[in-house]
């Protein structure tokens, strides 16, 4: 039972309109917790219907908000960040009671997620135009930047809360208005967000939430023209049909697909920090994040000194529910991610690969998985083409700056990749080859709200967080102001 210090932010109605709402017909979506299955709570199952009221009634709010000041939507925004800090341990309750994270991550992903609406409630006052040198003195050339308007989100699972304010803090800063389909399995961290978005005086309309039947929400929100943008994370597979969907009426598109990140480590590493580095990369979430390592390439010369020391440092990572003390492996979110998992541990092992840690559900059963490092890998595994998306560590050895690098970019990801190397030319050589919208150097943990996020090749469009990322909720207008 969920036990919260602030009982009205476990929501399990829809938001739209300022209006807490259940579907038209009455049907519920139940979200259960993956670390016992039982049920945390029940929300609208919505559909088109519902969806067009939603983004209806972000159309109705759209004037008035682009019409408030910058500061006085910052101020909101400002609020808004003020009291999703000031009520984080409910927050991250409610994430580990329907995602499983260990507490201690969901209350770090609650600091992370409030930091993009601080972040986009100071970028709001710096949305700035521009004057160029006129062509002819009977008129000035005048740029403005306005709001796109009406703004489709849809999020996954695995960062319940900040993938949801990484784009919402941009859309609202920037002055549009929002309908968010947030993941069936993590409704309620979404909910209590819009909550406290209300308390925080938010107007009704502008920042509205649906729950219910991905298929039939997302065909609304890529068909109705009143939507202008269509903000996704999630699959390259969904993100390549909600693109498909969206072509017939030319939304604007921000895709935060998936990734396969590669992680080298060279000869001349620091091993040890190098080891720290693929542990954070590694297991953060289970390793249920898109920019995880999912590839490890060591140089032969030290790869079973790698491989030894990683496997002693993954021993002590402690497997149980996100509520129990100390705990860094949580649940895995399904029955089908923990047999994704083994599949593709299963394919390693038959095409050769040696089984150093782990390799086998948990004694729990359920959906908790070992920590696992297989050694001795090679391309034609499964784990080296698929986002394995589970706490699995794949150890390569290659031979050579070049091999390494072409193994790294071989893949039709392009998200994160990190490496690690203390040579100064190598670093240049390397950061410039790899293709990825991000690379980690000598380090595994890279997100923040003030850096671009995203990628290239199918791990998307578009970036996130950083001066970059409201960029996407504006268009840009040209005056040419003459007669004069
Ligand atoms: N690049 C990033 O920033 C980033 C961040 C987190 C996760 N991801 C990726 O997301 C994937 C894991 O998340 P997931 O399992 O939730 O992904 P998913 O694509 O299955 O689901 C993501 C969202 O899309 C919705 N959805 C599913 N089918 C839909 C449809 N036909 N129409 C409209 N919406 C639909 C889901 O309900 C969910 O809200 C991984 O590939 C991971 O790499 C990427
Ligand atoms: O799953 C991908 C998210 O973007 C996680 S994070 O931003 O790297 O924390």
């Amino acid at each position: 039972m969920l036990s919260l210090n602030d009982s009205l932010l476990f929501r399990q109605n829809a938001l739209i309109d300022g209006e807490w709402c259940t579907a038209d017909d009455g049907a519920v979506l139940s979200v259960d917790n993956p670390a016992d299955g039982a049920i945390v709570g029940r929300v609208p199952k919505m559909a088109a219907a519902e969806t067009r009221r939603a983004i209806d009634a972000a159309q109705r709010a759209f004037g008035p908000w682009r019409r408030q000041t910058a500061k006085a939507r910052a101020d909101l925004l400002k609020r808004w960040f003020a009291l999703i800090n000031e009520h984080a341990d409910d927050l991250a309750r409610l994430m580990t009671a329907e995602q499983g994270k260990p507490l201690a991550e969901a209350r770090g992903e609650i600091v992370y997620a409030a930091s993009f609406i601080e972040w986009f409630a100071e970028e709001a006052r710096r949305i700035y135009g521009d004057v160029i040198p006129t062509t002819a003195n009977d008129r000035r050339l005048i740029v403005t930047r306005e709001p796109v308007g009406v703004v489709a989100a849809i999020t996954p699972w695995n960062f319940p809360a900040a993938m949801i304010t990484r784009k919402v803090g941009p859309a609202l800063a920037a002055g549009c208005t929002v309908v968010l389909k947030p993941a069936e399995a993590t409704p309620f961290t979404a909910l209590a967000l819009a909550e406290l978005a209300l308390r925080a005086g938010i107007p009704a309309g502008v920042f509205n939430v649906v729950t219910g039947e991905p298929a039939a929400i997302g065909g609304e929100m890529t068909s109705n023209p009143s939507v202008k943008k269509v903000t996704f994370t999630g699959s390259t597979a969904v993100g390549r049909l909600l693109m498909r969907q969206s072509a017939d009426t030319i939304k604007k598109l921000s895709l935060e697909l998936g990734g396969n990140a590669p992680f080298v480590v060279f000869d001349d590493a620091d091993l040890d920090a190098a080891v720290a580095g693929a542990i954070a990369s590694k297991y953060r979430n289970a390793g249920q994040t898109c920019v995880c390592t999912n590839r490890i390439y060591v140089a032969r010369e030290v790869h079973d000194a790698f491989v030894e020391k990683l496997a002693a440092a993954t021993a002590k990572l402690k497997v149980g529910a996100g509520t129990e003390a100390d705990v860094a492996i949580g649940p895995l979110i399904n029955r089908a991610a923990v047999q994704k998992v083994s599949e593709h541990i299963a394919d390693a092992q038959a095409k050769g690969a040696r089984l150093v840690l782990g390799g086998e559900p948990d004694e729990r059963g359920g959906n908790f998985f070992k920590p696992t490092v297989l050694a001795d890998l090679d391309k034609s595994m499964l784990i080296a083409r698929e986002e394995t998306f589970g706490p699995v560590a794949a150890v390569f050895p290659f031979d050579s700056e070049e091999e390494a690098i072409a193994l790294a970019n071989d893949t039709e990801f392009g998200l994160a990749s990190y490496f690690y190397s203390r040579d100064i030319g190598r670093v240049w050589r390397v950061a410039d080859a790899l293709e990825s919208g991000m690379v980690g150097i000598n380090t595994g943990l890279i997100s923040n709200e003030v850096a671009p996020f995203g990628g290239v090749k199918q791990s998307g469009l578009g970036r996130e967080g950083s001066k970059y990322g409201i960029e996407d909720y504006l268009s840009i207008k040209y005056l040419c102001m003459a007669g004069l």
